[in-house]
């Protein structure tokens, strides 16, 4: 078979031949003004909906300000949300299916965290810093795409593994094989995969375990693929190269067809044509990208391929240095090698009260290494002896439970490792800020001293952390981002199950127990994943200057792909601290 050259494309004449490759394609997509609902509940949280998706169309579904309506409108293409009225016979939801499996041929990859329904128990996150154990090592390669794996036993016995074979497989078996091979070759180049591809998939960083997910459900050659937040937690390279990949794909229809989910503040694809805009009042607007766009809502710039923070080496005029305390964490010559693998090589870096840093660097460039060595979870950290000074004190003389009361931090590791035990309240998870741990402890649940006692009943200290519990929760609770701020008050709000929560609000609840204990350090890393406009909008208010959220004698850093997620501004004397192939290096804003 013959195929018409593409720009990159390699030819895969299997891939190529899709159900809608005509003008008068069935649509991929038919849902006609219904309303949305979750399974049991009988007010819908989208109505009206009106979405009908072509083939040649490119739709996005984008989220105005509040993430669960995007949420719903995948749910009901993925069967967990009911559609009523449903698409009508014979075409159904899928009318370019033609009945076929829907379960076989839609395929959502979702990036947002983890939500609800994910276990009571407590994992132990880092260990992928330490020597992998012998259940963490099966690679990326074996995890992902098996059937891109040699089997063992062709290795070990080759003559007894061709003996399984009764039959030789068919030509077109052989040929099938063959273009999935240079499909998965071409993939796993385009995202940069390649040389991850033997790696414990334990190590892989998130950015690298995100583009891996991406080729995986391409390899399973759906139909239709929804990637939902494809773009959160990708360095900016990897953003342009996806979104390029996807365009290729379409443009070729070498591919399933795409819809992608973004939030708010997301470029939009110059390849979109379509959009679905979810209103807050659950709203769905839907039509050509500028029908849409013309009314109220402006989405962001489109994408660029470089940073402004990857780029720029001297102060922005109104950058305005920021008076600085005694140093927190001082670091000179650090280093993190695995095996002849060096992630972090000679970091000099010193970290000082009132600072308020943004660490940056691509996916895999070491930054959640770096603060696995500021926390003392990497085992790393104590064999840098005096060339790591955390608090004053080399690793080795810092008791880890003492260490960790002097940081509070978020990050999507702990995120997804926080126990979501239903009896575990909004009170209790913020509460457990104060001793770093993920039990609450202590008579009214705001831990224990630091000699492992009781706290005094009234006395000071409990005073103290009683009174930051409530100051946290007025400056970040519902009352200042909730639709209705009226129909729930700070005390109901501590009470409610944190396991119930959404995951912009569990992020929310996660940021407060950072913060809680006013640590010297505060760690914020994709702190506002899930989050609404609103959420984040609080979150940096609290957080910069007279907000009230940090003090003078904390330091911050946070960690983010993205510049307009960094709370402060060059007025504000924020640094960046960037890495880049295992080095690192200060640069202003
Ligand atoms: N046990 C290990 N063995 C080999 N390489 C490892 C191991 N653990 C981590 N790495 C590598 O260390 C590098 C740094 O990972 P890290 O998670 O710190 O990156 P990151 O900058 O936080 O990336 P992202 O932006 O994607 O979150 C990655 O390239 C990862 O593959």
């Amino acid at each position: 078979m013959q195929c018409a050259p593409l720009r990159r494309l390699p030819c895969f004449p299997r891939l190529v031949s899709r159900i809608h490759n005509d003008a008068t394609a069935l649509p991929i997509v038919n849902i006609p003004k219904s309303s949305i609902y979750e399974l049991d509940e009988q007010e819908p949280i989208l109505k009206d909906v009106s979405l009908v998706v072509h083939p040649h169309d490119s739709w996005a579904v984008v989220s105005a300000d509040v993430a669960a309506g995007k949420a719903a409108l995948f749910g009901a293409l993925m069967g967990t949300h009911r559609i009523s009225p449903p698409a009508p016979p014979p075409g159904g939801l899928f009318p370019f299916l033609q009945d076929a499996d829907p379960h076989r041929y839609v395929q959502m990859v979702r990036f947002a965290h983890r939500g609800k329904g994910s276990g009571s128990g407590f994992y132990d996150f880092t260990a992928r810093y330490g020597a992998v154990r012998e259940e963490d090592k099966r690679t990326l390669r074996e995890t992902f795409f098996p059937e891109m794996a040699r089997p063992i036993h062709e290795l070990a016995v080759s003559s007894l593994y061709k003996a399984e074979q009764l039959e030789s497989p068919s030509e077109e078996d052989v040929r099938a094989k063959e273009r999935k091979k240079a499909y998965f070759d071409f993939l796993t180049t385009r995202l940069r995969l390649t040389d991850l591809l033997d790696l414990p998939m334990i190590a892989l960083s998130n950015g690298q375990t995100r583009r891996a997910r991406i080729a995986k459900a391409l390899l399973l050659d759906p139909k239709l693929l929804l990637l939902d937040e494809p773009l959160t937690g990708l360095d900016v390279k990897s953003r342009a190269i996806l979104l390029d990949l996807l365009d290729e794909l379409q443009r070729t229809r070498a591919s399933p067809h795409v819809i992608i989910g973004l939030r708010a503040q997301d470029p939009l694809p110059d390849w979109t044509t379509h959009v679905a805009l979810i209103e807050d009042d659950g709203k769905v607007q839907a039509g050509k990208k500028e029908d849409v766009f013309s009314t109220t809502f402006t989405p962001s710039a489109p994408l660029s391929s470089t940073s402004p923070s990857a780029t720029a080496d001297s102060a922005s005029p109104g950058y305005k240095e920021r008076a600085q305390g005694k140093a927190i964490i001082n670091m000179t010559g650090v280093n993190v090698a695995y095996g002849p693998r060096k992630v972090l090589s000679d970091i000099h870096w010193t970290i000082r009260a009132n600072s308020r840093w943004h660490l940056i660097g691509e996916n895999g460039a070491g930054k959640t290494t770096l603060l696995a060595l500021l926390t003392g979870e990497h085992p790393q950290s104590y064999t840098q002896s005096s060339d790591l000074l955390l608090f004053d004190r080399e690793r080795a003389k810092w008791a880890t439970p003492l260490l960790i009361r002097n940081i509070g931090r978020v990050s999507p590791e702990m995120f997804n490792a926080f126990p979501r035990r239903h009896s575990l309240t909004v009170w209790d998870a913020i509460g457990t800020g104060f001793d770093g741990g993920f039990v609450p402890k202590g008579q009214r649940g705001v831990g224990i001293s630091a000699d492992g006692e009781r706290l005094e009943a009234g006395g000071h200290e409990e005073q103290w952390r009683l009174s930051r519990m409530h100051e946290v929760m007025r400056a970040l609770g519902p009352s200042q981002w909730h639709t209705h701020p009226e129909s729930i008050s700070d005390e109901q709000y501590f009470r409610r199950p944190f396991a119930d929560l959404s995951p912009g609000e569990q992020s929310m609840v996660l940021l407060m127990r950072a913060l809680v204990g006013a640590p010297p350090l505060v760690l914020l890393d994709e702190a506002w994943a899930g989050m609404d406009k609103a959420m984040v909008q609080a979150a940096h208010k609290y957080l910069r200057d007279g907000g009230g959220g940090l003090t003078d004698e904390q330091a911050c850093i946070v960690v983010s792909h993205w510049e307009e997620e960094v709370p402060w501004g060059p007025e504000e004397g924020v640094q960046r601290f960037r890495l880049d192939s295992g080095k690192g290096q200060r640069i202003y804003p």
